[in-house]
């Protein structure tokens, strides 16, 4: 695990194909890597367990290329098998304490997102590397969601755990800054890289906010 603040990412994409606006996501994954990105989560909800894998595989192989840590969502089957460098899991999913009896490697991350204040209390937050304050800001890229955190949700939630933050949802080139004000550690993005026409340049213009 990882010790407590000590969270050496910064730009988070987490991404799908159908976020990449019918671009291979490949291509898109290696222009935000050369733009910067320190942490690729692959985000598919709607395919097989089969192509999930073809593509964890795919995307590993080109993350290792560039030494980025690539953590898989929800699925700690297709996690384990392509011997991902982590998995990120909600409240819906398989909980962290069970990923970590499931996956032994402690040097694996698990990211876990926070929806409600109590779950702070709760021992999934000690299983997890991460806590995905989610969502920040309210958006059209996911909409199943419960708490808009706001920049005050963050600050609280700040006040109440020293494990690393990383901030979700509609986080931007106009925004991040403050996010990161507000006391997040990282703030994780599909849109603003996935859906930019240049996705390498907005990369680096999210990067160059966060480390002003
Ligand atoms: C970094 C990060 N934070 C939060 C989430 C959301 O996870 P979850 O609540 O499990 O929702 P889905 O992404 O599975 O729809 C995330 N994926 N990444
Ligand atoms: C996966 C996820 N979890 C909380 S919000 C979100 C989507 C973030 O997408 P965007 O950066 O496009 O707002
Ligand atoms: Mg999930």
């Amino acid at each position: 695990m990882i010790p407590l603040r000590q969270f050496p990412y910064q730009l988070y994409l987490v991404i799908s194909e159908a976020d990449c606006n019918g671009r291979n996501f490949l291509h898109v994954a290696e222009q935000a890597i050369l733009g910067g990105v320190d942490l690729i989560q692959l985000r598919e909800k709607n395919c097989s367990q089969e192509v999930f894998l073809k593509k964890a595989l795919q995307l590993r192989e080109l993350t290792e290329k560039y030494a980025v840590p690539l953590l898989i969502n929800d699925n700690a089957s297709v996690a384990m098998q392509a011997d991902a460098a982590g998995i990120h899991v909600g409240n819906t999913d398989t909980p962290p304490t069970v990923i970590r009896e499931q996956w032994q490697d402690r040097t694996k991350l698990v990211g876990y997102s926070i929806e409600y204040l109590d779950q702070l209390q709760n021992e999934q937050v000690t299983a997890s590397d991460y806590l995905g304050i989610s969502p920040v800001f309210s958006t059209p890229t996911k909409t199943d969601t419960v708490t808009e955190w706001g920049l005050k949700g963050i600050a609280s939630i700040r006040q109440l755990t020293e494990k690393p933050l990383v901030a979700i949802g509609n986080i931007h080139a106009g925004n991040a800054r403050e996010v990161i004000q507000a006391g997040a550690d990282c703030i994780a993005v599909v849109s603003a890289i996935c859906s930019a026409h240049d996705p390498q340049k907005a990369a680096y213009t999210l990067k160059n906010e966060l480390v002003k």
